[in-house]
């Protein structure tokens, strides 16, 4: 198989969804939307039924003597975000935003389009819905970083270890008898489970060989070795915010769930919170609703959409609300200091491992997984990661061509064999990125989708790094396994790279630019110390709380899911007891 038929096979898939989508079989799964009047008032308004805003709205709604209206510009979560096997078919449908990024320097390199597609769940649960489902908690040492920004303790490890306690139902035997077992919550909402599918152990062994531990569990304390990957998958469910926080809690009668609804600006009197704007299709007009807050208005809107309501509703940079004609209630530098981790492809061929691949069941992770961190200096606190799948050739393609849109022919060169051999495809990034981005408003429009201009590589540092690493990463080749394997690298072809040698820091400079990928960690854009206080309420308007990895100041050493559900069940604690001290 080549790439043009793994795609040909994804869109058929696609379509087979498409159709399955009319009988709503997961419908049951979730709240029904609220009929919402204009004019309403309830205590809390929660923008954004994500994998944030779900948490918020889920734990306020815990007292049944406050009202929580959740508006939602998606609907709910389809079958294909409930099976872990179906991650894939998400992009590019209607439970994704269809964003794309700016041109950057580094984007024409071996990608399809100069405009990158990127995936934001636009779905009840939001990225959660559509993400790829690796769990972490990131590192210990993030979190006290958080704290000193801020000036506030209980951003500290061990004041934040609590909250990932309180949401995590982890489920593995050998994890839970273990040291580890301290760092983990097991009656929490989210369920956790560890990849135990016995493939995995000699890929561990062959990094333990090149002086890598291996680990039980890579959590913030004790995160540097290389161990079985953890999802957020139990009973074949993908455990999203929406399916952890929001089901359990669909019949309560003061949790407003109010889905396709999309708000376009928050209402600010008196440099106060008051309410949002609503646009809703009602059968073919489009209405616009006032809905009134009577405590706070919350943004969960995520890392890319959060920036974009805080703009068009008067909250951001001076300069550029002038350019587009919006009144200023706040200048802060909203959009500014986005981040995300950016990875390079590595491929390993193991020619001498002739298989039939393995069909994996829909509740099963399509691919055996593992991860690792690493630091360099031999230090607590790694440096890079690396997220590995071993699977085979044609569901690599799939991989290759419609998660990371590399060209056609970038994929067949790394991936197209004419025999079954197992392969491992590897991502690996540095955890620690200098480079900044930012997001803007295109235009004063709501309907228009911001320019999202992504940091990957801008600072040359982050490139000479991403050297060190893949060079360290790639040593494995010489473990007693990958040799007993025959496994070799694939390469695509690089008319500008071949000139060098394979073992030069010019030919990786030159192999990264091409096979490099961003992880969709975005977050930054409305960062606690600038932006929002350790509290998260935005500075300088009353009532208005940010919860979402826009908050995050520093990027943490993990994928953000487990921080942002943390950071989202720490808010609504902050919430609760400040709503206990507002006099109305
Ligand atoms: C493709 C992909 C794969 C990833 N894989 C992983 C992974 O494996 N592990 C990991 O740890 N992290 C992963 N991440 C990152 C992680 O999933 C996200 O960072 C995280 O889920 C973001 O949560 P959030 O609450 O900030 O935003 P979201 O979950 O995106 O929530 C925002 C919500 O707000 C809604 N919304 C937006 N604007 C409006 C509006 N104006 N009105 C009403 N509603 C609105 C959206 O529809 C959405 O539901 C991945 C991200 C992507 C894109």
């Amino acid at each position: 198989m080549n790439t043009s038929s793994a795609l040909s096979q994804v869109e058929k898939v696609k379509l087979a969804l498409r159709l399955l989508a009319v009988l709503q079989i997961t419908q049951y799964l979730w709240p029904r939307s609220a009929e919402i009047q204009d004019g309403q008032s309830f205590d809390y308004i929660v923008v954004g039924g994500g994998t944030a805003g779900a948490v918020v709205a889920s734990r306020l709604s815990e007292d049944p003597s406050i009202s929580v209206l959740l508006v939602e510009a998606g609907g709910d979560p389809p079958f294909e975000s409930d099976v872990p096997k179906l991650m894939l078919y998400l992009k590019n449908t209607t439970s994704d935003w269809n964003y794309t990024t700016e041109p950057g320097p580094y984007s024409s390199r071996c990608v399809k389009s100069v405009a990158r597609p990127f995936v934001q769940g636009k779905i009840l649960g939001g990225t959660s819905g559509a993400n790829y489902l690796h769990y972490a908690q990131g590192h210990y040492r993030d979190y006290n970083t958080w704290a000193k920004i801020t000036n506030d303790e209980t951003w500290r490890w061990e004041n934040v270890l609590p909250y990932f306690i309180k949401a995590e139902k982890f489920d593995d035997v050998s994890v839970l008898c273990s040291q580890a077992a301290q760092y983990h919550g097991t009656e929490g909402p989210v369920g956790l489970m560890r990849d135990n599918r016995p493939i995995i152990q000699n890929y561990l062994e062959a990094f333990q060989d090149m002086q890598k531990p291996i680990k039980d569990d890579l959590n913030a304390v004790d995160s540097v070795g290389y161990a079985r990957d953890v999802y957020n998958i139990q009973d074949g469910h993908r455990q999203s915010s929406a399916f952890s926080f929001l089901s359990p809690a669909r019949h309560r009668s003061n949790l407003f769930v109010w889905k396709n609804a999309l708000v376009t600006k928050i209402v600010i009197e008196d440099k106060t919170a008051v309410g949002v704007e609503v646009v809703k299709n009602v059968g073919d007009t489009e209405k616009t609703y006032s809905i009134r807050a009577i405590k706070e208005v919350i943004v969960s809107a995520g890392a890319i959409n959060t920036p974009k309501l805080l703009m068009l509703s008067g909250i951001g940079p001076k300069k550029h609300l002038r350019s587009h004609g919006i009144p200023l209630i706040a200048n802060l530098p909203v959009g500014k200091n986005l981040q995300d981790h950016t990875a390079a492809i590595v491929v390993f061929n193991m020619t001498k491992l002739h298989e039939n691949p393995p069909i994996f069941s829909f509740s099963d992770y399509p691919a055996f997984v593992f991860r690792g961190s690493v630091s360099l200096n031999k230090s607590d606190y790694p440096d890079y990661s690396t997220w590995n799948y071993i699977n085979f050739p044609n569901a690599l393609l799939k991989y290759c061509s419609v998660s990371y849109d590399f060209q056609n022919s970038v994929c067949d060169d790394m991936l197209a064999t004419s025999v079954n051999t197992q392969m491992l495809f590897s991502v690996v990034f540095g955890l620690h990125p200098r480079s900044r981005g930012k997001v803007l408003l295109r235009s004063p429009f709501y309907q228009d989708s911001p320019m999202v201009f992504t940091a990957a590589y801008l600072e040359k540092e982050d490139i000479d790094n991403q050297v060190k690493y893949v060079k360290d990463f790639i040593r494995v080749i010489n473990s007693a396994y990958f040799q007993s394997v025959g496994a070799e690298l694939k390469y695509p072809s690089l008319p500008k790279c071949n000139c060098k040698h394979k073992e030069d820091e010019e030919f990786w400079r030159c192999y990264i630019l091409c096979m490099t990928t961003p992880q969709h960690h975005y977050c930054g854009t409305s960062a606690m110390g600038s932006v929002v206080d350790g509290r998260l309420r935005v500075m300088g308007v009353d009532r208005l709380r940010v919860v979402d990895a826009s908050i995050i100041p520093i990027i943490p050493s993990s994928g953000l899911l487990g921080p942002v559900i943390t950071i989202a069940e720490k808010a609504a604690d902050f919430i609760k007891s400040d709503g206990d001290c507002l006099n109305f």
